[in-house]
């Protein structure tokens, strides 16, 4: 972390700390531990909805599963703090895991239909079962007791404090983690996490029920923090005040949650009194008029696209001062500024606010990129094994009439460079995913080393020793070159979410290790000196090496190319062709699909030709190119 941004939350913290020494009163010292609790929930809400892209509309009913759970645990039992609190964070998480299990094995606004319904069904359980929680009556909560003395307001403020800064940590080393990569990753690409041993399914619950776990924390301190819970604060717009609070403050930062749980707890508060409202409308147009005037002035954003926001606020504070009465435009005004910063600060306050700092010192802020030790980047783990290491026998793949592979064999040599070729439509990428576990063939077997891996998961495949990259380059694109490296080395990773939390020395050295192994990596296809680009900006030729990179990653015993020299310059094309012929030394067989007919001839030891989607030719490459069925289906169609 740079010393800029810990001194920000050591002041931050200090400020937190002596703020009810310096504002006695108590009703200030709630709404700011209000804020702090929601805060909590927030973080682990940004795992799901900012890291993973789900969307999950029943973080209300855990609230209240954690509030509740501490409350009845104190009616019926009389637990302290001490039991009630960690009890809390794990029924809620397994109230999470009960909820994500079934709702994440399908893709789609399935966990949103479900966490919806959960919403619902638990307020009409706290509400029905009154012999657990006295149903609408509510229960009191007193303040917890220590050695028998109850805790004051501001001991307990205290409290929440220090569990805040605790929950930041914790979250914030796990993001930090090759647990945090792997919920970013299945956000970026699905089907490429799975293809680098990222189980998308595995890693979207455990994401859902560490962000329950916050929940349960987050509700459990609220029961205290208000000493009087029931069955309606638990409703549906609480869930989407939190989901605004994260689009507000900006998804992917600790920072973000903090100030969404600020925005949605004063908010309100602050649209109660006009004059207060008047102050922030006013205030509100002003930044926005000078941000705007800076930003044209130096020529970052055109006056067009400021025109709305700065006419907008603008409006809204001669609205303020032309109001006589707001209760009546309360919500109005609330839903107004909400479609302002959805519209115009797409990245929330924290993301707009890093934009603008980067635009104004006219680049982005980059950390370093770690050293390079120059050890083997490839393991040896890729040699030995039977000489024929891919067995495919009779595969068929059929796509409703379409018979995408029909009855194809496919035998790939141990160390070779196997070329697969074919005109469009003759089922070559079918083929590679098929081999990748993406479809399970109709028919058909494939052996790889002793395993039989026909319907067995990517993700197992890819554990298996079966790497690949993508014929549209499939990168995480907001995650840098190194940290795409390091999804690929997530099979090197055995600590467990203790471990990261508590930064053990497993984990350290875990994290120590891969990222130098990653460095290398990227240093094998000569792209070192990016390692702290995000992916997204590299260009095209860059990207389709960053695949290969993240591929050897998975210490691969098969490496399946699909068209990587598709868009690339002919120094490009040079520089990849070195490279493959790098990684077949080291052991590694590959299969190669391309249409680069110089390239296959060139590298390969043996070709497959598909035409149709059945094997019309297989052998060396000039047996093949003399093949007459070959240059009649493929050769000569390009010729004519
Ligand atoms: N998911 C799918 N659903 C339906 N049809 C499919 C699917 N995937 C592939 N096909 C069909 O299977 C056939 C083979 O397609 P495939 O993409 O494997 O060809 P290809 O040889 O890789 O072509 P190209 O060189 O253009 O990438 C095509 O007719 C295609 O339309």
């Amino acid at each position: 972390m740079k010393p800029i941004n810990l001194l920000a939350i050591v002041l931050g913290f200090a400020a937190i700390a002596i703020f009810p020494i310096i504002v006695p009163n108590p009703y200030y010292i709630h709404l700011v531990e209000t804020i702090m609790i929601y805060a909590i929930l927030l973080f682990g809400l940004d795992i799901v909805v900012g890291y993973t892209g789900q969307v999950s509309l029943g973080h209300a009913g855990l609230f209240g599963v954690g509030a509740y759970t501490a409350g009845v645990l104190f009616l019926h039992f009389h637990a302290p703090i001490y039991v009630t609190v960690p009890v809390a964070i794990l029924v809620t998480a397994a109230f999470g895991a009960i909820l994500a299990l079934p709702a994440l094995r399908v893709t789609g606004p399935y966990l949103a239909m479900v966490t919806l319904a959960f919403g619902t069904i638990i307020q009409i359980l706290i509400n029905e079962m009154d012999w657990l929680t006295q149903g609408p009556m509510g229960l009191r909560v007193p303040k917890p007791h220590l050695e028998g003395v109850a805790m004051s307001d501001e001991h307990y403020y205290w409290l929440v404090a220090v569990l805040m800064a605790v929950a930041m940590l914790v979250v914030h080393r796990i993001l930090k983690s090759h647990l945090g990569r792997a919920f970013e990753a299945l956000r970026d690409s699905p089907v490429a996490s799975d293809c680098m041993g990222v189980s998308v399914y595995k890693y979207k619950v455990f994401a859902f029920v560490i962000s329950a776990g916050f929940a349960g924390l987050s509700g459990s301190l609220y029961s205290y923090s208000e000493q009087y819970i029931s069955p309606n604060t638990y409703n549906f717009e609480l869930t989407i005040l939190f989901l605004l609070a994260i689009i507000m403050g900006g998804r992917k930062t600790r920072l973000g949650a903090v100030l969404g749980a600020a925005i949605i707890v004063m908010l309100p508060k602050l649209l109660d009194d006009i004059a207060t409202f008047r102050l922030v409308a006013l205030a509100l147009a002003a930044i926005v008029a000078v941000g705007a005037i800076v930003a044209v002035s130096r020529k970052i954003a055109h006056p067009k696209q400021l025109a709305i926001p700065v006419l907008g606020t603008i409006g809204l504070a001669v609205f303020a001062y032309s109001l006589k009465n707001i209760t009546d435009w309360r919500l109005t005004i609330f839903g107004l500024m909400i479609l302002l910063v959805v519209y115009y600060l797409q990245d929330g306050i924290v993301g707009f606010v890093k934009k603008c700092r980067d635009l104004l010192r006219g680049e982005r802020s980059m950390a370093p990129a770690p050293a390079v030790d120059g050890r083997d980047a490839i393991s040896a783990a890729a040699q030995g094994g039977p000489d024929q290491i891919l067995l495919a026998k009779d595969l068929l793949m059929q796509f409703g009439g379409v018979k995408a592979l029909n009855q194809v064999d496919l035998t790939v040599k141990r160390g070779t460079i196997h070329g697969l070729i074919g005109p469009n439509g003759s089922g070559k990428s079918t083929m590679m995913n098929v081999l990748t576990g993406i479809y399970v063939p109709t028919a058909g077997s494939i052996k790889f080393v002793e395993e039989m891996i026909q319907g067995k998961s990517s993700a197992h495949i890819a554990l298996g020793g079966i790497a690949r990259t993508f014929q549209n380059v499939q990168l995480f694109g907001e995650m840098t070159a190194l940290e795409n490296v390091l999804v690929g080395l997530h099979h090197t990773f055995n600590s467990t979410l203790p471990e990261v939390a508590l930064r053990l020395p497993r984990a350290k050295r875990e994290e120590q290790e891969a990222t130098a192994r990653a460095m290398n990596l990227l240093n094998f296809v000569g792209l070192a000196d990016l390692a702290m680009e995000e992916a997204r900006n590299l260009p095209y030729g860059k990207q389709r090496l960053l695949e290969i990179a993240r591929a050897l990653a998975l210490d691969p015993r098969l490496l399946l190319l699909d068209e990587p020299a598709a868009g690339l310059t002919a120094p490009d094309i040079k520089e990849l062709v070195a490279i493959i012929n790098k990684v077949r030394d080291h052991g590694i067989t590959l299969i190669l699909i391309e249409h680069h007919m110089d390239m296959v001839m060139a590298i390969c030891d043996t070709v497959t030709v598909l035409d149709f989607g059945q094997k019309i030719a297989e052998g060396t490459p000039a047996e093949v190119q003399a093949d007459e069925k070959v240059v009649e289906a493929y050769l000569g169609g390009e010729a004519a």
